[in-house]
């Protein structure tokens, strides 16, 4: 099952965006429909509404008067909250007994107005945010939808902004056009992402791509922080730290577009305990190096010990965002070794001009691979000569500065 977060401002065109992706044979798992179904009549959640805010927020047929609860709610934070702690433990329970019971290859869109308010971006697969300006949003909300002004611009001010909402996006969907205008995105968001995820997900498949160098991408470090909450929650207290390392943590460097990221772990055992859960949120495990192993040439950099540079590779299922996650243990040479290679270069100019046209160099002799496993091996292996060297000069780098894990 793949899980994806859709969430926007008050007016901003989640509903429109569940439509479409509904009619494309997603599973919808509408909040505030739940947020209704919980404080029906005879429910537990209006008892409880009831006790907080007394009979006043009953009409006389005993239903929930809404705009009398959301005048209440939306005219203090106080209210707010007490309302939230009310509603939101009960809409929580729901939603897990919805998404529980669809199908093991379904994809769910779970329709959230406050993903970002509660912070539950990294419980989801993807996120999706819905964008279009407040002013807009509220022109939208009064003149389509009849709200009252004040109460459209009350709902906008309890809620996030739309830089709150921008670090939480995996995609960004501008609904600022016309009706109609985002149909052509979200089919393609569908078919060419949402589908082949759900799939490789479900089958344990890796999403790998040929080298071939990007234009530095300013958002990197922004995709990694997301990757990482992700990579938290699926290791808990398995992980000791996780940290953005590679070419896309070189601010400016041009790069494959593979983010990588390297879990540091106390023991081999501790790696190999996280590659269930990893498995499980769409990070499969796709490659072992241990001591009794022959390595490939390019994994012993420039360490005697080659026990010391046993790692576990992960890949992961996004084919909108490939990854690659090394698990390493605490204090080894390779575990070090990939922290000081990014703060090194992030500090030394002149190295990371030079390592940038060895990778120029190793693009062209994996150029003439056919085959994108046999394209990477390549590609690594003439990067090999510059990362020895860059180990010894990286050291002494660390020396010269003193440097040491940040
Ligand atoms: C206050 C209530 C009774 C007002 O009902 P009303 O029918 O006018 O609005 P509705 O529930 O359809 O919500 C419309 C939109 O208001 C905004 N909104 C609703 N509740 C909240 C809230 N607690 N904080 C911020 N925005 C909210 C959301 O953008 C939502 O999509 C109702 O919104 C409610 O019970 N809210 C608490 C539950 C909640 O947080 N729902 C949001 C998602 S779980
Ligand atoms: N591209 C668009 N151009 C103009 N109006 C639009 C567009 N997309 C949606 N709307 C209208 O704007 C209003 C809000 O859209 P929608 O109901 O999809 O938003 P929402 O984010 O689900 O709202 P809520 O936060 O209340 O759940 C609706 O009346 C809808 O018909």
């Amino acid at each position: 099952m793949l899980r994806i977060g859709l969430t926007g401002g008050i007016g901003a065109g989640k509903s429109t965006v569940s439509r479409i992706l509904a009619d494309l044979g997603a599973v919808v798992v509408d909040s505030d429909l739940v947020a209704r179904e919980v404080v029906e009549p005879g429910t537990e959640g209006l008892a409880a509404l009831v006790a907080e805010f007394g009979d006043s927020i009953l009409q006389p047929d005993g239903r929930l008067d809404r705009p009398a609860l959301a005048a209440v709610a939306f005219g203090d934070d106080e209210s707010r909250a007490r309302l939230n702690a009310v509603v939101h433990p009960l809409v929580g329970r729901r939603t897990t007994e919805l998404v529980e019971s669809a199908a093991a290859d379904a994809v769910v869109v779970q329709d959230i107005p406050l993903l970002v308010e509660g912070r539950m971006g990294a419980l989801f697969n993807l996120v999706l945010v819905v964008y279009v300006d407040a002013e807009e949003r509220v022109r939208r909300l009064v003149e389509l939808r009849g709200m009252p002004e004040h109460d459209a611009r009350a709902r906008l001010a309890a809620q996030a902004t739309d830089d709150q909402r921008r670090a939480a996006a995996d995609v960004w969907l501008d609904n600022s056009g016309p009706q109609g205008g985002l149909d052509a995105e979200v089919k393609a968001l569908w078919e060419q992402r949402l589908v082949p995820f759900e799939e490789n997900l479900r089958t344990g498949a890796v999403v790998r791509l040929r080298p071939v160098l990007a234009p530095a991408d300013p958002s990197w470090p922004d995709q990694a922080r997301r990757l990482i909450e992700r990579l938290w929650l699926a290791c808990g207290a398995g992980a000791l730290r996780i940290d953005h390392v590679g070419s896309t943590s070189v601010p400016g460097l041009e790069a494959k577009d593979v983010i990588d990221v390297q879990i540091t772990v106390s023991s081999i055992a501790a790696a190999d305990a996280l590659a269930g859960p990893l498995a499980a949120a769409g990070f499969p495990l796709i490659e072992s190096i241990t001591s009794d192993d022959p390595k490939p040439d390019y994994a012993i950099g420039g360490e005697s010990d080659p026990a010391l540079w046993d790692k576990r590779t992960h890949g992961g299922a996004d084919p909108g965002r490939p990854v690659e996650i090394s698990l390493r243990v605490d204090g080894w040479p390779g575990q070090r070794f990939a922290l000081l290679l990014r703060d090194w270069l992030r500090a030394d100019a002149a190295a990371r001009a030079e390592f940038l046209e060895a990778k120029r160099v190793a693009v062209r002799w994996a150029a003439a691979d056919a085959d994108t496993g046999e394209a990477t091996a390549t590609y690594a292996a003439a990067l090999a000569p510059w990362f020895d060297l860059g180990y010894q000069r990286a050291c002494e780098w660390a020396e010269r500065t003193g440097w040491s894990p940040s």
